[in-house]
C-alpha cells in the first residue's frame, strides 16, 4: 500500500492589518483581514519535516504589514491580493501557487453636527436597537438602545498619566487609534415619547460626542457622549454605556528597515479593555423596575 501526500497549502490565517492614509489631515482608513496561503514544493516539508521550502507562516503575515507601508497603502483588495499573490510567488521559486483572501470593513466618515469628520469613522450599518418594555402592576418603563455601533478614531486620543507598578508595561501614548462597538442602553421618564425620533436623535448626539471628544481615555469619552445625551433629552434619566477599547498595536517594521508613523496596525481582538459606566441626572426619578430584566452592565 503506497502513501502519498495529496492536494496541500499553508499560511496565515486572519492577518488584521488597519492602515491609516494620513497624507491630508483628512484621513483614510483601510480595515481588512487577510488570510494567505502558499502551495509548492512541500512534499518533504510534510514527509520528512525538511523546512527549506517552507516560507513561515510568520514571514508571511510580516510581508502582508510591510507591503501595506511599502506599497503606501492598501487600495482595492483585489489589487492588494493580487500584489501579494505574485509578490510571493514570484520571489521565492519553491512557492508555485498563492490563495490570498482580503475581507474588508467598510467604514463611513462620521458626519457630525459641523460637517464631515476628519478622522472619526463608523461602521457601516452593523448595529442592532434594542428596547426593553417592563410593566408591574400598573406601573410601565421603557429602556431603550442600540448594541454594536462600532466607531474608530484614528488619531485625536491619548492615553497617559496612569499609575506604573512593576507589571506595568504599557507604554503612554499622545496619538493613539480609538476604537469601541457601542452598547448603550437608556431609561425614560415617562412612556409617551417618539421612540424613532429620539434613537436617532441619541445615536447622533453619541457619533458627535465620540468624534469631536479629543479623547484622553475612552472613560471620557463616554462620559461626554452620556453628556451630550441627557443635555438635549430631557425625557432620558439615565444612560449606561458598556465599551470594549479594541485596541490597535503599531507594527514594528524596523526590522524590514521600514518606518512606521502611525500608519500600519495590528487590530487586537482579544483580549480588550472594557469600559461601562452610567451617566444620569441627579434628580432623575428611581428607576424602579426598569432594569430589573434587562441583562446588563454596571
Ligand atoms: O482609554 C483607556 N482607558 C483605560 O482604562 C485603559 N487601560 C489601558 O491599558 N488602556 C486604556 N485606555
Amino acid at each position: 500500500m503506497g502513501i502519498r501526500l495529496g492536494d496541500n497549502q499553508y499560511g496565515k490565517a486572519e492577518v488584521r492589518l488597519v492602515h491609516v492614509d494620513r497624507d491630508t489631515d483628512v484621513h483614510r482608513i483601510k480595515d481588512v483581514n487577510v488570510t494567505s496561503q502558499l502551495r509548492g514544493e512541500l512534499e518533504t516539508v510534510h514527509t520528512l519535516g525538511d523546512n527549506s521550502t517552507c516560507l513561515p507562516t510568520d514571514t508571511q503575515k510580516n510581508t502582508v504589514y510591510a507591503k501595506a507601508r511599502e506599497w503606501g497603502g492598501v487600495g482595492a483588495v483585489e489589487d492588494f491580493a493580487l500584489r501579494l499573490a505574485r509578490h510571493f510567488v514570484d520571489e521565492h521559486e519553491y512557492v508555485h501557487g498563492a490563495r490570498q483572501e482580503v475581507q474588508e470593513y467598510s467604514w463611513e466618515r462620521i458626519q457630525t453636527s459641523s460637517g464631515p469628520h476628519d478622522h472619526a469613522f463608523s461602521r457601516r450599518g452593523a448595529e442592532t436597537r434594542t428596547a426593553v418594555v417592563t410593566k408591574t402592576g400598573g406601573r410601565e418603563w421603557v429602556v431603550s438602545g442600540f448594541e454594536g455601533l462600532s466607531v474608530l478614531k484614528s488619531t485625536g486620543s491619548e492615553f497617559h498619566g496612569f499609575p506604573k507598578t512593576r507589571y506595568t508595561t504599557l507604554p503612554e501614548t499622545t496619538d493613539r487609534i480609538l476604537a469601541t462597538d457601542v452598547t448603550a442602553r437608556w431609561r425614560y421618564v415617562g412612556v409617551e415619547h417618539d421612540f424613532d425620533k429620539a434613537y436617532a436623535s441619541v445615536r447622533a448626539l453619541c457619533l458627535d460626542a465620540f468624534a469631536r471628544t479629543h479623547s484622553l481615555a475612552l472613560q471620557q469619552t463616554l462620559y461626554e457622549m452620556g453628556k451630550a445625551v441627557l443635555e438635549a433629552h430631557p425625557e432620558i434619566a439615565e444612560i449606561r454605556f458598556s465599551m470594549p477599547n479594541n485596541h490597535h498595536f503599531l507594527v514594528d517594521l524596523s526590522p524590514f528597515g521600514l518606518d512606521n508613523p502611525n500608519e500600519v496596525f495590528f487590530a487586537a481582538d482579544r483580549p480588550y479593555g472594557k469600559i461601562e459606566a452610567t451617566v444620569e441626572r441627579d434628580d432623575a426619578p428611581e428607576p424602579g423596575d426598569a432594569w430589573k430584566t434587562v441583562p446588563g452592565f454596571v
